[in-house]
Order: C-alpha cells, then sequence, then structure tokens
C-alpha cells in the first residue's frame, strides 16, 4: 500500500470523534487563557489515543503538549481552540452587531483547527505504529492566538525546542498555503492619569487624561502617513476614565495594536507610538504608563515544506461540495456585501470572473510569495525556531470575513467538517513524508538554518513581560 494514501485513510478512519470534538468546542466558546473546557475535552480524547499529556506549558494553565512514538525525527501539529468575544450565535441570527450583543463565538473556526491538527497527529502516529517506524508526534495546544499570542509566550520559554519540524492549518475559504507572511505587532496599554476637577468651577485644576489619550490618537493619526506602508495600528478604549463630561477625567486607557511585515519594523513603530503617547501626556501634563500585553512574529516561510505540503494538497484534490453546501453557503453570501466577496479574491491576487463561485474548493496554485495574510498569527513565532509550514481550506463561503457571525454561523457546517478532513490528511501525509524521507527534512532544516543564520529569532516579548492573564490579576 502506497505510504502516503494509507494516512488519508487513517483520517477517515478516525475523523468522526474530531469531527464531534469540533462542534463540542464551537458550543462552548472560550476566550483567550479561559479555554480550560476546551482544553479538557482535548486532553481527554489525546489520553484516550494513548498520547501522554504535559500540562501547564509554559506556566499557562491551558496550554498543554501531547506526545507518542518513540526516537526518529520529532514532528509538531499545532492547535488553537480559543473564540472572541461579541460574536454570539444569537447576535449571527438577529443579523444584529455582533459586538452590541456580547457572547463568544468561534469567529476564526479555530473549533475546527485544533481538532484537525488533533486528527493529523494521530493518524500520523498509527501510521508510524504501523509501519513499526520510529519517529515522535507532538500535538501541541496552543491557548490564546486572538489577541494573546499564546505561542510566543510557548516560544519564550522554549515550548517547542526540539521539534524538526511543525505542521499547522487555519480554516478559510480556500484551500492554498498561507500566502507569504503574515504581519508581525506588538499589543500594549497606554494608561494616562491627570486630576479630575469640576469641569466649569475650576477646570484649571483638572489635568484631563482623557484628553492626553484623544491627543495620542491624533498624533497616531499624523504618524501613519510617515509608517511602512503595509503597517497598521488600531486601538481600542479600554477605559474612558468616566461618564460625567463635568469631572475632569483623571484616568484613561487605550489598547494599541500596532502590526509591520516585520517583526523589527513592529517594534520601531512600537517606539515612534510611543514618542506621540509621551508628547500627548507632557501637552496635558498628564503621565503615562505604557505596559506591553503581548507580541508575535512574521512568519518566516519555508520552500520546502511549502512544496511538500501544496503536493499533498493536490494529490489529495480538493474538496467536492454539494447541492446542500451550495444552498448555505448562498444563504449567507446573502447576508454579505458583494464587495466583500471581490475583496477575499483580491486577498489572493485573484480577479473574480464573471460571478464568484459560491464556495471555492479548487486548490490555489503554489506558494504564492507576493502575498501577505492581512493579519497577524503567533504561528510566526513557531516559524522562526522550527521550520514551519501551513495551509488554508475551504471550510467557509467565499467572501466571509474573518471574525463575523457569518464565519460563526458556519463552523459546525458539513462543509466545514470536510475543509478540517481536508487540512488533517495534508498535514498527516506530509508529516509522513517527512518520516519517510530524512533527505526532505534535512533539506527544510537546511534552508530554515540558512535563513536564521542572517536573523536569528529573538522573541518579541522581552523576558519580564508576565503573561497578560497574571498581569491583569495583579492589577
Ligand atoms: N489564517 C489566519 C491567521 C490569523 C488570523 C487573525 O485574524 N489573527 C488575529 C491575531 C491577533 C493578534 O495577534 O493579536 C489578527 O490578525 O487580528 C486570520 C487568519
Amino acid at each position: 500500500m502506497n505510504a502516503t494514501i494509507d494516512t488519508d485513510q487513517l483520517v477517515d478512519t478516525l475523523k468522526p470523534g474530531y469531527i464531534d470534538l469540533s462542534d463540542r468546542i464551537w458550543d462552548m466558546p472560550e476566550l483567550r487563557y479561559q479555554e480550560q473546557q476546551s482544553v479538557s475535552a482535548q486532553i481527554e480524547m489525546m489520553e484516550a489515543a494513548g498520547f501522554k499529556i504535559t500540562r501547564n506549558v509554559a506556566g499557562i494553565p491551558t496550554a498543554f503538549m501531547a506526545e507518542a512514538g518513540e526516537g526518529g525525527p520529532v514532528i509538531g501539529f499545532l492547535g488553537e481552540f480559543d473564540a472572541l468575544a461579541g460574536l454570539s450565535q444569537e447576535a449571527g441570527i438577529a443579523q444584529k452587531s455582533p459586538l452590541a450583543e456580547g457572547g463568544n463565538g468561534h469567529g476564526c473556526g479555530h473549533n475546527l483547527l485544533g481538532a484537525g491538527a488533533m486528527l493529523a497527529a494521530v493518524a500520523t502516529r498509527d501510521h508510524l505504529a504501523a509501519k513499526g517506524m520510529a519517529g515522535r508526534v507532538r500535538y501541541f495546544g496552543c491557548p490564546a492566538e486572538e489577541g494573546g499570542s499564546g505561542k510566543t509566550f510557548m516560544a519564550r520559554e522554549g515550548a517547542f525546542d526540539g521539534l524538526d519540524a511543525a505542521f499547522c492549518w487555519h480554516p478559510a475559504s480556500f484551500n492554498t498555503l498561507i500566502p507569504s507572511n503574515s504581519l508581525a505587532n506588538v499589543q500594549a496599554y497606554f494608561r494616562f492619569a491627570g486630576r479630575a476637577a469640576h469641569a466649569a468651577a475650576s477646570p484649571e485644576l483638572g489635568r484631563s487624561a482623557l484628553d492626553a489619550l484623544e491627543l495620542m490618537s491624533v498624533g497616531v493619526q499624523y504618524l501613519r502617513e510617515h509608517m511602512p506602508e503595509k503597517a497598521r495600528v488600531h486601538s481600542a478604549i479600554t477605559n474612558t476614565g468616566g461618564i460625567s463630561p463635568n469631572v475632569v477625567q483623571d484616568s484613561a486607557e487605550a489598547l494599541y495594536l500596532i502590526r509591520a511585515p516585520q517583526v523589527n519594523e513592529a517594534l520601531a513603530l512600537f517606539e515612534r507610538v510611543k514618542k506621540v503617547a509621551l508628547g500627548a501626556a507632557m501637552m496635558t501634563e498628564t503621565t503615562v504608563e505604557i505596559e506591553v500585553d503581548k507580541a508575535c512574529s512574521n512568519l518566516l516561510r519555508n520552500a520546502t515544506l511549502d512544496e511538500l505540503m501544496q503536493a499533498q494538497m493536490e494529490r489529495i484534490g480538493g474538496i467536492e461540495f454539494d447541492a446542500d453546501d451550495l444552498t448555505y453557503a448562498k444563504a449567507i453570501q446573502d447576508t454579505l456585501q458583494p464587495d466583500d466577496i471581490g475583496a477575499a479574491f483580491k486577498m489572493f491576487g485573484l480577479e473574480p470572473k464573471g460571478k464568484p463561485p459560491v464556495l471555492a474548493g479548487d486548490i490555489l496554485a503554489g506558494p504564492r510569495p507576493e502575498l501577505v495574510l492581512p493579519g497577524s498569527t503567533d504561528v510566526g513565532d513557531v516559524s522562526w525556531q522550527v521550520p514551519t509550514a501551513q495551509v488554508m481550506t475551504a471550510c467557509h463561503a467565499v467572501g466571509t470575513p474573518f471574525h463575523s457571525w457569518q464565519l460563526v454561523a458556519q463552523g459546525k457546517s458539513p462543509a466545514a467538517h470536510r475543509g478540517m478532513v481536508f487540512a488533517a490528511k495534508t498535514m498527516a501525509a506530509s508529516a509522513i513524508s517527512l518520516f519517510d524521507n530524512p533527505d526532505l527534512l534535512g533539506r527544510a532544516k537546511a534552508e530554515f538554518a540558512e535563513r536564521t543564520a542572517i536573523t536569528p529569532y529573538t522573541c518579541p516579548i522581552a523576558p519580564e513581560v508576565d503573561l497578560p492573564f497574571r498581569r491583569a490579576k495583579a492589577r
């Protein structure tokens, strides 16, 4: 029997349990660093599959590692399972602004992501065991991809040490390799403190933290003209200071997310944003405290692994959709603006020809190094420590934006399950190719060594920055 095709069959045999797991995780959306139930459900399955569990990886209660196999190379599979705030199912059904509704939801498909990576890990281990081959498989339960950069904290503590290669995937509405780099980012709190006073009777005694916050925002708007082209800066006001206009606000806080294509550019831009904040504090005679929350690196591509994953996707051959999928996808697309659908194509440098297909089951051509994933991922940090590759597979209707209730709504669909299974087959077969072919693994590692000799990895989160959930408690 062909060694690679065997893993497809193993995935098909194992899949019902992992599809069920992805549905269960969808049913209990948990936010960053609070993924206790999702972690318990995963650990229970990995234990039942005979994997040895290491809990509390990097001091994070919702980070774990599951290992199986003996000797040989060590291949990692990265899983995510955190949800987003403000994307409840109810909000989706009511078609209201999800943010206004509150509630959590799997708006980036992470219910599928972790379960799919586990499925790949178990199928790979079963294949090694059936063939009596040496080799170890590690599944990493990585918390807080959304705004928490769990993997970056894990990377800082050496959680991925000892891996020879790592594979992962992300649900999308296309089948493709992750396009080129993702954006590196730094997230930090800017906390202004002033002095309260009666806003009419004694304004001269007040020093407004809210003014400082607003002036910082104005300064950042001016900074935009002089930022690297693909840089992004966005913010949320996390403390408005107060709700009484007749009080000079003595405290105000914003959380800034600063992104750029390269990690050093993101860090340099953060320094410039800090100057804007200090300027705003000086103008208003307030003080500002700056607290780094988290950061992540851009992705480092590995052409050897990219080509391997692409070849496996093409061998397996895309995804077939049936009439029910198309009806379902059409219903979702009817709630989307036509421009959104066009934008989804443009993201991949494609021009829709005529009416866009409702679901894209085709595999897009090869690595596309000219394209940048218009977001960030903490997989970036793993990719600077270990040769890493990842694919996206079609789980959602074309045009569905990430972080939308439409995406939440498709998280348990048969099409989403098929996309997950396709990703698991691609990852498992890619891993088996490396176990079978030491030269190929050697090439991936040599490429990685050459690239990181030029720019070695430095964790963008300094050693003294504590985990976000611990800092939040301390405050
Ligand atoms: N294949 C994907 C990987 C990541 C994302 C994503 O949206 N990531 C968050 C990460 C946020 C963060 O790093 O703080 C973002 O860019 O806002 C989307 C698709």
